[in-house]
């Protein structure tokens, strides 16, 4: 089994200027590639766990998300990083047509993480969860993750979030530093 960083996206990987869809919006969070980068060399596994209800409330299509991930996903390649998984829920229990849902992967739900655990064969006990909302550390805490980090670089932190976090992190470029801290 592998062990595997769980990767919020928007305020975690991306400043999140509010349902991101449009490549000129994305703009990466400092420090995050060269991350990304270390954590792969470390020997984790790269996985993607992103709500993307924009597309259930009508403010891009699927295929719009798609796009930008395509586009996000060879960026980072160019740099080194090959994402093992991509995962996002594009439902909302409020949302519209197909996708008005209340689904089993939109976090805190654990679905998506579940599926990755599943079909990447991830073992959870090794693993951490990151990202920069209660509902992120939820999730993860559904799926077995032991490792529970929040980020500043998103939404306000709160004193519900530190609670619920095993970590609090300026964010997600001092990831590699505190697992290393972590293993000594
Ligand atoms: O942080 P991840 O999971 O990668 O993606 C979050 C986005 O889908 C959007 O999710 C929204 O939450 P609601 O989905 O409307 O509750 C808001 O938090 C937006 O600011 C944010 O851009
Ligand atoms: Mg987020
Ligand atoms: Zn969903």
């Amino acid at each position: 089994m592998k062990k595997a960083i769980f990767l919020d996206r928007d305020g975690t990987l991306n400043v999140d200027h509010g349902y991101v869809y449009k490549i000129d919006d994305f703009q990466f969070i400092d420090g995050s590639i060269e991350a990304l980068q270390e954590l792969k060399s470390m020997g984790y596994l790269l996985v993607v766990v992103t709500n993307q209800s924009g597309i259930a409330r009508g403010y891009f299509t699927e295929e719009q998300f798609l796009q930008l991930t395509e586009w996000f996903d060879w960026s980072l390649a160019d740099r080194g990083v090959d994402l093992d998984g991509i995962y996002y829920c594009p439902h909302h229990p409020d949302g519209k047509g197909e996708f008005r849902q209340d689904c089993d992967c939109r976090k805190p739900k654990g679905g998506m993480l579940l599926q990755a655990i599943k079909e990447l064969n991830i073992d959870p006990s090794k693993s951490f969860m990151i990202g920069d909302k209660i509902e992120d550390l939820q999730a993860g805490m559904k799926a077995n993750v032991a490792n529970k980090v929040l980020v500043k670089t998103g939404k306000p932190v709160t004193e519900q979030g530190k609670k619920l976090a095993d970590y609090v992190i300026e964010s997600v470029a001092d990831l590699p530093k505190l697992i290393k801290q972590l293993k000594n």
